[in-house]
């Protein structure tokens, strides 16, 4: 428990003087708490002393309403202090995670780490939120009411304060085992949400393809699955805590039967004052209280413990350095735009680009293409630095990308994904994001480059309608379109395309490759390139093999060369279809 506390004053950072003064008012309060029965015991012993004046009687009356005056008011305080450190704490919580979580690098996110970072994010971070400063709140009043109670008991008499703290320390040992091993139930347990998230995001994400292969009832199966095992993990944390939870109980019996039976026996042998033994035996149901609410505490402290442990080692993960304060020249004819300068890089351990060497002009289209699996997006994401190059360096304007603060490298960079994401937001909000301060006149006229003011006015509310989450509600053209609208308006002067391979019918087809046209004028471009129109037209491509440069120049000059791009060419010509000729050539 005590080390549960000491990582939520971990957590709580700059919050944790706070909460330290707190704790004083926690004691005053538990002092207050039991200062009624000393006052009782006094009272007693005047009594069966023959001392008790009825003025005595009117101020143990106006102590013992002082007393629980006060220990309402230090428990307002102690509550004030831990409950305002605690919401300013976590939404200070929240922010560092969200900031964190965009300065990882992307494959962290593509690890099958979703089902964690969702459950961290809404699991964990919840539980301790709602909980945290309940729990501290409760133990560490417990604590100092255990403590205050025990050292009474040493007040009453030393013999009856050994048998108190002798009991306690059992408990505590007890307790000590009870807590190593449900933290091993409580990962598991942690471990099984997690598992239930992902299968619900799966679920989610993927009803459409199950739908369609007729596996609906296969995906229902595995979250079925899924649930069980969260839910008998759950009966497995509660089954495994009950029998210790009884342990303790018997240790807090056997505990205060001998409080009691020595009480007897001190009073019978005339070591005691009778107002003590009464003072006793008014404790003796209540003596070890506190520690018995304290340790039926620990189901949720050890979910607690283990959740703190999950947001933080979401928090430990190692983010992509983004301290770059280099300062980006202007572009110039001299310099290359971009230039790729011996890339190599691994996914974990296998490298799937191998010296890659070439350079990208400013106003040039360089053209990537190659086999499914060469290389083309991996290349593309280094240069947004998603991932960062295992060797070699890839260089805007001369300067390594890692020396760019992620806010100048991505403010001159316009990303068209093939996979769209648009937000569930309006059409205004989606086209705006990468140009906030965009007029209206500017958003319209974006939209019209991108072909698609038109189907923007037949929605309900134009600009202003709401489109649904991931796109939900609009056709694959639409979004795409919607997408390269998004780019238009941001006007950085580079642009990376990974052009759409699905089939589209030829009106929006044409629409798209309009629109990013449109994107592309007077732009440095990088296109990972699907259709031979768009390649031809580049001013260089590149071709890939395996991660490797295989060859690389314009059009003409790669069909003279007779060599693996003038098969794919071939092929193309043929068989009509470029993307089986990438696989055969
Ligand atoms: N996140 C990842 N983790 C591990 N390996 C990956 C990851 N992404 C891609 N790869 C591997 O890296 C290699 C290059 O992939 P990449 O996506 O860059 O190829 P590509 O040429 O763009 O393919 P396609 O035309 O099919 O999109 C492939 O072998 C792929 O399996």
């Amino acid at each position: 428990m005590l080390r549960l506390i000491h990582q939520i004053m971990l957590f709580a950072g700059s919050y944790a003087p706070r909460i330290r003064v707190s704790y004083i008012f926690a004691f005053l309060k538990s002092l207050c708490a039991n200062g009624p029965v000393i006052v009782a015991i006094v009272l007693v012993n005047m009594l069966l002393e023959g001392t008790l004046e009825p003025s005595g009687c009117v101020v143990a009356g106006v102590v013992l309403l002082l007393l629980i005056v006060l220990q309402s008011v230090f428990q307002n305080i102690v509550d004030r202090l831990q409950s305002a450190a605690g919401y300013l704490m976590f939404a200070d919580a929240r922010m560092k995670l969200a900031t964190h979580l965009r300065h990882l690098p992307m494959g962290y996110f593509t690890a099958g780490n979703l089902g964690k970072i969702s459950s961290v994010l809404s699991a964990d971070m919840v539980f301790v939120e709602e909980q945290s400063m309940d729990v501290l709140s409760q133990v560490i009043s417990d604590v100092f009411a255990q403590i205050i109670i025990v050292a009474f008991m040493f007040w009453l008499h030393p013999i009856i304060g050994f048998a108190a703290l002798a009991t306690v320390f059992a408990a505590v040992v007890v307790a000590q085992f009870m807590n190593r091993e449900a933290l091993g139930e409580s990962v598991n347990r942690q471990q099984a949400i997690e598992q239930l998230t992902g299968a619900v995001l799966e679920y989610a994400e993927g009803i459409a393809v199950n739908k369609s292969f007729n596996r609906a009832g296969v995906g229902a199966r595995e979250l079925r699955e899924a649930f069980a095992e969260s839910r008998d993990h759950n009966l497995s944390f509660e089954r495994f805590i009950s029998p210790w939870q009884r342990a303790l109980l018997v240790i807090y019996a056997i505990g205060m039967s001998a409080v009691v039976a020595l009480c007897v026996w001190l009073y019978g042998q005339g070591a005691m004052e009778p107002g003590n033994f009464i003072g006793v035996m008014f404790f003796a149901f209540s003596l070890f209280a506190p520690l018995k609410h304290m340790y039926s505490l620990d189901g949720t402290a050890a979910i607690m413990k283990v959740s703190l442990d999950r947001v933080q080692s979401v928090l430990d993960e190692e983010e992509i350095e983004d301290n770059g304060k280099k300062v980006l020249p202007a572009s110039s004819e001299d310099v290359p735009e971009i230039e790729f300068r011996n890339v190599s890089f691994s996914y974990e351990d296998e490298e799937v680009l191998h010296d890659v060497s070439f350079t990208v002009h400013v106003g040039e289209t360089v053209a990537l293409v190659g086999q499914s699996g060469s290389g083309k997006t991996t290349l593309t994401n280094l240069l947004a630095r998603f991932w960062d190059v295992s060797s070699g360096q890839v260089l805007v304007r001369g300067v390594d990308v890692r020396e760019l603060s992620s806010e100048v490298l991505m403010g001159v960079l316009s990303m068209v994904f093939q996979r769209v994401y648009l937000f569930e937001d309006t059409v205004r909000a989606n086209l705006s994001m990468g140009a906030p301060e965009a007029s209206d006149k500017r958003i319209v006229q974006a939209a019209e480059k991108a072909q698609c003011l038109n189907f923007i006015m037949k929605l309900p509310y134009g600009f202003d309608t709401v489109i649904g989450e991931g796109a939900s509600t609009l056709s694959g053209g639409e979004a795409q379109r919607l997408s390269i609208a998004r780019c238009i308006l941001k006007d950085a002067p580079i642009v990376i395309l990974d052009e759409a391979t699905a089939n589209l019918d030829a009106d929006n087809e044409s629409a798209i490759q309009q629109a990013m046209s449109e994107l592309c004028r007077d732009k440095t471009t990088i296109v990972i390139a699907h259709h031979l129109s768009t390649i031809m037209s580049a001013d260089k491509i590149v071709v890939l093999d395996s991660g490797r440069v295989a060859e690389m120049g314009s059009h003409e000059e790669l069909i003279a060369r007779d060599g693996m791009y003038a098969k794919m060419v071939a092929a193309e010509l043929t068989a009509g279809v470029w993307s089986s000729c990438k696989e055969e050539a």
